[in-house]
């Protein structure tokens, strides 16, 4: 796949294939952006085109909202390009999105950026907006169009009878409903991070962890534990993951921790880029009287998390 860098105004003198285009932000590549994605691909090959996306960073509300410096991400833009790449899409364009691209008329964006690029069929959502206050809708599409593209309109695409979006994903993240993602992603969800030094009291008492330093671009799920799964190299290994602030030991809430527990690693894995996968969250974190309390739930936690692994792997 070609990645291609756009800002406002662009200024490249490569000329392009005729290409069948999806248009979005597609943060999560979720299940309703793949259908999206897909049929561009399906309409490139049906046509005789080269398939490609469009796709814009940073995401829209760090120039139009109310004075965001820092977003948070179900896919920040290097996992998002993994995730197109693997959908064996020929192009990716990423836009930087500015105050002056938001700016451009709809007439203008699609002279410059869809006609300019040599888009010969545009693929999009039914709700997908373009152009200054969102004033392009897939039903200006076919007059702005100039009769230079063609295109198609993808239907809703909904999970119990409400359309999977970014916004629904990221609002159960936040709840910490984990286990409610797949049917909407595709998958679970995954963050990834280093593993940094902690306070080595873990392995004292029975349960060593991994202090994981999160890549801030992603959305943490909050404090709580969780049942997870860790790649470490190539490898998954089941766990348990505790977000938050340790109640038991810390007076006050300093620095927030994620640190996990395996069941079947005993080794030394300090500065290692490893990938969090989210299974269900299960309980809440706690303040407990002493160690041996907190040892005793512990143990609860890994039986409780066990137990769902071996569930699943039973029904998979
Ligand atoms: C699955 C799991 C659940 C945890 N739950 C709590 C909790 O409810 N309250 C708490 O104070 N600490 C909790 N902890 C954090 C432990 O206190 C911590 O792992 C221990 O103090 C070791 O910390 P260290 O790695 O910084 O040395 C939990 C840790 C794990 C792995
Ligand atoms: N559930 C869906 N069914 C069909 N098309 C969708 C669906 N969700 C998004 N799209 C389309 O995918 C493209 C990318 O959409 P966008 O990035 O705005 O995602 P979104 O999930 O709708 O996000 P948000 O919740 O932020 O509005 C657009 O063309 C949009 O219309």
């Amino acid at each position: 796949m070609e990645i291609i860098r756009l800002s406002f105004p662009y200024n490249i003198n490569k000329e392009f294939p005729p290409l069948a285009m999806a248009l979005g932000y597609f943060d999560g590549v979720h299940r309703g952006h793949r259908q999206v994605i897909l049929e561009a691909k399906k309409q490139a090959e049906n046509a005789g085109l080269h398939s490609a996306v469009m796709t814009f960073d940073p995401h829209p509300s760090v120039v139009l909202g109310k004075g965001r410096k820092h977003v948070q991400y179900i896919t920040p833009l290097e996992e998002k390009i993994n995730i197109i790449n693997g959908l064996g899409i020929d192009f990716l364009f990423i836009v930087h999105f500015s105050a002056e691209f938001a700016n451009l008329l709809p007439q203008e964006f699609i002279d410059r950026y869809i006609i300019g690029l040599n888009v010969h069929h545009v693929v999009a959502g039914f709700d997908f907006t373009y152009g200054r206050m969102g004033k392009g809708t897939m039903e200006t599409l076919p007059f702005h169009s100039r009769d230079q593209f063609s295109h198609t309109v993808v239907a809703k695409f909904v999970q119990d009878n409400e359309k999977v979006s970014s916004t629904r994903i990221r609002n159960l993240l936040k709840e910490g409903k984990t286990i409610q993602l797949p049917p909407l992603l595709g998958k679970f969800y995954t963050t990834t991070g280093t593993v940094i030094h902690g306070d080595k009291r873990g392995r004292t008492i029975g349960f060593p962890t991994a202090n994981i330093d999160l890549n801030e671009a992603y959305i943490v799920p909050p404090t709580g534990v969780y049942a997870v799964r860790m790649k470490v190299d190539h490898d998954w290994h089941d766990g348990v993951c505790n977000v938050g602030y340790k109640p038991t030991f810390n007076k006050e809430a300093t620095r927030l921790s994620v640190e996990v527990h395996l069941f079947d690693f005993n080794r030394e894995i300090y500065g290692n880029e490893v990938v969090i996968e989210w299974h269900p969250y299960l309980r809440k974190e706690q303040k407990f009287s002493g160690i041996e309390e907190l040892v005793t739930q512990l143990e609860k936690d890994k039986q409780n998390a066990l137990d769902y692994f071996e569930k699943n792997r039973q029904s998979s």
